[in-house]
């Protein structure tokens, strides 16, 4: 989706942002990233890089230890807890380690994320077999989530994430367990949702493949401080980092 870096305003502003978690693990310090509506934005990182704990910031899963987070145009330390509340159903967050309801069949795990849109049972069935279609799962729709394949469950709840067609997509480490075909499925899931729904996605991710043939914006995180990824264009700094 087309954005023009001039005149919007970012979707996400971080701006000089440290996270520290007790005692004294530095695992984010001083990172300033704006991330616009309608961009797909991938972070980059080795193990322990503070890829996560950038997701759980933006979603404020966590809060910062310095630093201003903006959600939106709104301060997130400002934000009472119902307005997070209310934050949250406009995003969606595929966990690195999934947390899906293992009892629950697939079907169930991703209605239940619609819930909160008082959808029709009809409109939600129907969301399901789409999103299901899209991720080679349709198959999986009435099995418990506990009996899947890492790789089936890891899309599971991609689709769970997707459901509401949020306005912004949070997924950490989503092809963690797919092989290459199920890579491409999750890719153009995240092109269907950006292109249809105008969301925004940002990706944490250590697999170079879905990223290597996108004209997408890549920082890397390296022991907690963020740079534009060595592999991409200078152009593209200047133009989205201010
Ligand atoms: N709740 C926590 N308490 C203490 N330390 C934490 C906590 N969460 C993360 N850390 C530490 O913060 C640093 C960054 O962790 P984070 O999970 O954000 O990295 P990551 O880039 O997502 O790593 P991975 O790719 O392995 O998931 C690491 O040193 C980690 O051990």
């Amino acid at each position: 989706m087309p954005r023009d870096a001039s005149t919007d305003k970012p979707l996400v502003e971080l701006v000089n942002v440290a996270k520290i978690y007790p005692p004294d693990i530095v695992a984010l310090e001083d990172v300033s990233l704006r991330i616009y509506k309608g961009e797909i934005f991938f972070l980059t990182g080795m193990s322990g890089a503070g890829k996560t704990t950038l997701i759980k910031l933006i979603c404020r899963l966590e809060t910062p230890t310095r630093g201003l987070i903006e959600v939106a145009g709104r301060d997130l330390s400002r934000i009472s807890p119902a307005g997070i509340q209310r934050m949250r159903q406009k995003i969606g967050i595929a966990y690195q380690d999934f947390r899906l309801l293992e009892k629950q069949t697939v079907l169930q795990n991703i209605a239940m994320a619609m819930e909160v849109t008082y959808a029709s049972t009809k409109a939600i069935h129907a969301r399901v077999d789409e999103l299901l279609a899209l991720l080679n799962l349709s198959d999986k729709r009435d099995k418990l989530t506990g009996e899947l394949s890492r790789g089936e469950q890891q899309r599971v709840a991609l689709a769970r994430a997707a459901a509401n067609g949020p306005s912004l997509l949070l997924a950490d480490e989503p092809t963690g367990n797919l092989d290459p075909a199920a890579t491409e499925l999750v890719i153009n899931l995240f092109r269907h949702l950006n292109e249809k729904n105008g969301s925004t996605i940002v990706v944490a991710t250590h697999d170079k493949s879905i990223y290597a043939e996108t004209e997408h914006r890549v920082m890397d995180l390296r022991k907690g401080h963020l740079s534009a990824h060595p592999n991409r264009a200078p152009r593209q700094i200047e133009l989205f980092e201010a």
